[in-house]
């Protein structure tokens, strides 16, 4: 089944001298955002810096959202990864794409016009209908233990 969702262009460069996201591989689970920045920025260790990517898009069906997930290469090689860890967008959110980006590492980066930062994966979602108990239908062999409960070998 094809989903079709819905884009806007904010800045004007994308798609012409900065590529539009694109799904790299046939087999890419995430489209690569691009830094729609005016100029070359450098991110300092330990900062975080906003990145707009220049779309807006418009997923329209409480059944999906987007998350933004950071690049490995960036993430592993560099310590750039975004802000907010994981970013989630609403179906019905219609604003700007931005990009939280965090250098966790300890040298600084610099960002350049049109760099590929992030990317986007859409996910299907539900929502489903919550009932409040006094007992959990079935007993499990896990019950109450988590956090570590079962070991570690
Ligand atoms: O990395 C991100 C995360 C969020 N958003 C946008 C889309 C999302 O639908 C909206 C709200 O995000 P979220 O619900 O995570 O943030 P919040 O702090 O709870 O804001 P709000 O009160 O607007 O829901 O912000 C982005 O553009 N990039
Ligand atoms: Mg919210």
């Amino acid at each position: 089944m094809t989903i079709q969702v819905e884009y806007k262009i904010l800045d004007e460069r994308l798609g012409k001298s900065i590529e539009m996201p694109h799904y790299g591989t046939k087999g890419s689970a995430g489209l690569d955002l691009r830094a729609c920045i005016d100029e070359d920025m450098t991110i300092e260790p330990g900062q975080t810096v906003l990145i707009p990517t220049g779309m807006a898009i418009h997923l329209d069906d409480a059944g999906l959202a987007a998350m933004l997930l950071p690049r490995s290469g960036l993430g592993h090689k560099h310590g750039i990864v975004l802000g907010n860890l994981v970013g989630l967008i609403d179906s019905d959110y219609q604003g700007p794409l931005m990009v939280s980006v965090w250098n966790r590492g300890d040298t600084a980066y610099t960002v350049e016009v049109g760099e590929r930062i992030a990317q986007m994966v859409i996910v299907p979602v539900l929502q489903p209908v919550f009932t409040e108990v006094q007992e959990f239908g079935d007993a499990t062999e896990r019950g109450q233990g988590g956090f570590g409960s079962t070991g570690t070998k």
